[in-house]
């Protein structure tokens, strides 16, 4: 589902290459933690999957997708396939909550009647029902990340990324976002979500990548955040 091979990066401005020959795999249905400290690499490796960066060395394969060497024209299917969630939730100010997950489908050029059908399931799915009319500032910082979950998973993405979902909120709202993130990977959807929370990686016992200074230096199949540290 996921491969990549040899890959290194690195950026124009800096001379320590942010990821250094990585090699790793990720299978279809995986939920996999991308865990080390600030700088290490976590959000270039997510970047190079989205082709938002390409690697200096190396190939990136997502599902039939041969990243790095695909035409320009071809991303936006790319992206279609990739779900994203980040701390900061980045909803739409002026749009509902409804508004907020059919736009994902619009600005793909999905029918007005399937938008219609789809968007309420899936509002029902995070446990959103009954606040489909309502605007980001009125929902909490945890039903805000679920209408953010909505609008990423509302499309079946076969990966959903997601780049700290748990960042900005309470410990009993991130383990209802955990529950949330597991019920989506359980639909048979490959999850890859970077952190730096402990309590969450411990709790749940999935796969651990650790990243330091751009290598993979652990890589766990149901592993805990910090491993005698
Ligand atoms: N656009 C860029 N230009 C130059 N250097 C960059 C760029 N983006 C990241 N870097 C550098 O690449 C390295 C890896 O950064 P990256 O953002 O991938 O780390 P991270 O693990 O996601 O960190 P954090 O946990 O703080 O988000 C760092 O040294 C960073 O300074």
């Amino acid at each position: 589902m996921i491969r990549l091979e040899h890959v290194s990066k690195v950026y124009k401005t800096s001379t320590r290459p942010a990821l250094d020959d990585v090699s790793v795999e990720m299978d279809k249905g995986e939920f996999v933690f991308l865990i080390g400290p600030s700088g290490s690499g976590k959000s270039t490796f997510l970047r190079l999957l989205l082709r938002e960066e390409v690697p200096t060395r190396g190939r990136v394969y997502v599902s039939n997708f041969d990243v790095a060497k695909m035409s320009r024209r071809r991303v936006p299917r790319l992206r279609q396939s990739i779900g994203c969630v980040f701390q900061d939730f980045r909803l739409l100010p002026s749009k509902t909550v409804a508004e907020n997950v059919a736009f994902a489908l619009e600005v793909i050029g999905k029918p007005k009647n399937t938008i219609v059908k789809v968007v309420p399931e899936v509002l029902q799915l995070v446990g959103l029902d009954g606040k489909a009319d309502r605007f980001p500032t009125e929902l909490s910082g945890g039903e805000q990340q679920r209408v953010a979950i909505a609008r990423a998973f509302v499309n079946r993405p076969l990966v959903l990324i997601a780049d700290e979902p748990t960042g900005n909120l309470d410990p009993d709202t991130s383990q209802d976002i955990m529950l949330l993130l597991e019920r989506i990977n359980r639909t048979g959807t490959t999850v890859i979500m970077a952190t730096h929370d402990h309590s969450i990686v411990d709790s749940m016992r999935r796969r651990v990548v650790e990243l330091s200074f751009g290598k993979v230096v652990r890589d766990d199949a149901r592993g805990v955040y910090g491993v005698g540290r």
